[in-house]
């Protein structure tokens, strides 16, 4: 069972608009909303393509309401913590070739009270968890070393854990020694303090955190594909999507198609093959709409065990 926790849950509104013009009225074309949060679509992506998993999140007011309705109307397994504030709305507009542009809410203040009664909901889920995966930016309120917390917690408990955040409550993670963290090429830049500007950058990035405790690096890179480094292997992984939809969870389906087979035993390079899968077809899908099987079906992924260093990366 793959247990994700989303200290910062949001209702996604998807607005379709023909260009987004700054300063202007912009009228949409079509909308839609999805539950979302980080953790709350590696769960929804699980589920959809058969693998277990309970997504635990705080909710609170109108939003928060919503947000159950749309996990439950969707089949999703959930625990609500309840909170006094409100979950927050995010919206993404997306032009016609795909391209998004996201405005996120900082989210709702968290008491001591709300992430108290979060990790005591997290306690009891744990003893069915193989993975605990912690996603997201985290409220105000809550503590920098939140993740950092939930490492340590998860190895007390023989649960290994995922940790896809990013800034200050990443890099206290990652102190901590996780399991696995899943960066884009941006999260890891700034985790490390250097720009990154080719593939051997990234990797070399990725094995200075694996020597310094962390299982696995998995560098989410867009459209230029995925790379896993862990003690043992670098692997490059990539997919053409010729006509992306929406970009918005593409890394959550990478994340849930990694886990759910590194939790069945797979081995990592299988696992990064599953993860490019279900994230080129996020990639194909409008708003932060998860794969099903049907989804997958004609997805080719290629492979390399000695990619290119000199590649740029955008
Ligand atoms: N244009 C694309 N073409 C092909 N595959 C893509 C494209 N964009 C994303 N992907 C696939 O999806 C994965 C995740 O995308 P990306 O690196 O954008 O994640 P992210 O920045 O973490 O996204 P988010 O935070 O919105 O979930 C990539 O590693 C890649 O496998
Ligand atoms: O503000 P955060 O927590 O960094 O990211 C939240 C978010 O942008 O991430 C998901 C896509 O990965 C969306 O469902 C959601 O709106």
């Amino acid at each position: 069972m793959i247990v994700t926790v989303t200290p910062n849950p949001s209702v996604d509104r998807t607005i379709t608009v023909p260009a987004v013009r700054v300063g202007e009225v912009n009228r949409a074309l079509s909308s839609r909303i999805d539950p979302g949060g980080k953790g709350i679509n590696v769960t929804r992506a699980l589920t959809s393509l058969g693998s277990p998993s309970l997504a635990v999140l705080p909710t609170g007011g109108p939003e928060g309401q919503l947000m159950t309705q749309l996990l439950t109307r969707a089949g999703v397994a959930y625990r609500a913590v309840p909170i006094v504030g409100q979950t927050r709305m995010n919206v993404a507009a997306v032009e016609p070739d795909g391209t998004t542009t996201k405005l996120n809410e900082a989210g709702p203040v968290l008491e001591g009270t709300d992430t108290a009664a979060l990790l005591q909901q997290l306690a009891l889920e744990l003893p069915s968890a193989d993975w605990l995966v912690a996603c997201g930016s985290l409220p105000p309120g809550v503590p920098d070393d939140f993740y950092a917390r939930l490492v340590t917690v998860g190895r007390e408990h023989a649960v290994r854990v995922a940790v896809d955040s990013s800034g200050t409550p990443l890099a206290a993670a990652v102190a901590a020694g996780p399991d696995l963290i899943k960066p884009n090429h941006e999260e890891l830049a700034e985790l490390v303090g250097t720009p990154l500007t080719t593939l051997g950058e990234v990797i070399d990035a990725a094995h200075e955190l694996v020597a310094g405790g962390v299982g696995a690096v998995v560098v989410s890179l867009g459209a230029d594909g995925a790379v896993l480094v862990d003690s043992e292997r670098c692997v490059w992984a990539g997919a053409r999507v010729t006509k992306p939809l929406s970009t918005v969870g593409a890394g959550d389906c990478l994340l849930a198609g990694l886990l759910s087979e590194l939790q069945t035993g797979h081995d990592p390079e299988r696992a990064l093959v599953a993860g490019t899968t279900w994230g080129a077809a996020a990639v194909r899908l409008p708003g932060s709409v998860v794969p099903t099987t049907a989804d997958l079906q004609d997805i080719e992924v290629t492979i390399s065990h000695h990619p290119d260093p000199t590649i740029p990366i955008s």
